[in-house]
C-alpha cells in the first residue's frame, strides 16, 4: 500500500492545469478543452476494460491508473470537485459502509 491518495493526485493536476509549464502533459491536455480530455478518458476506460477481460492484471493496473488520472483531469476542467464525487459515493454507502470502514484493520 502507499500513502499517495486521489486527493494528492487531484492537487497535482490542479496545480499543473493552472501552471504555464509547457512540459506539463496535464497543462497541454487541459488547453485542448473538455472534449479532448473526455475522449482520452473514454479511450483509457476501454483499454482498462479490455485488460480486465483478457485477465491481464499488470496491464489492468496500469490502465486503471490512466483512467483515474484522466477522470480527475475531466473533473478539473468541468469544475466538479473530487470532494463532491466522494460525497456522492458516501451518500450511497449508508450506515453499512461506515461500519465496514470502522471495522477495517488499520494499515
Ligand atoms: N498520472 C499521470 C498520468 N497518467 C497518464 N498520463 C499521461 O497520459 C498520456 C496518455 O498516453 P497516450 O499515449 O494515450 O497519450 P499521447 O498519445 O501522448 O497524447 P494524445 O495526443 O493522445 O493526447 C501519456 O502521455 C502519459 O504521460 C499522465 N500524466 C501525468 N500524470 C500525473 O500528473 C502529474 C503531472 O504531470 P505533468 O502534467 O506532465 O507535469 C504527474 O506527476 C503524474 O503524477
Amino acid at each position: 500500500m502507499t500513502d499517495f491518495t486521489l486527493e494528492d493526485l487531484d492537487a497535482i493536476i490542479a496545480a499543473r492545469a493552472n501552471s504555464a509549464d509547457d512540459k506539463s502533459y496535464t497543462r497541454k491536455l487541459v488547453n485542448k478543452g473538455v472534449a479532448k480530455c473526455a475522449q482520452k478518458l473514454g479511450e483509457e476506460a476501454v483499454e482498462a476494460a479490455i485488460a480486465a477481460v483478457q485477465k491481464d492484471r499488470q496491464e489492468l493496473t496500469a490502465e486503471a491508473a490512466d483512467v483515474l488520472y484522466h477522470l480527475l483531469v475531466v473533473l478539473n476542467v468541468s469544475n466538479v470537485p473530487l470532494g463532491d464525487v466522494m460525497k456522492e459515493l458516501a451518500s450511497r454507502t449508508g450506515q453499512t459502509g461506515l461500519e465496514e470502514k470502522a471495522s477495517r484493520p488499520q494499515e
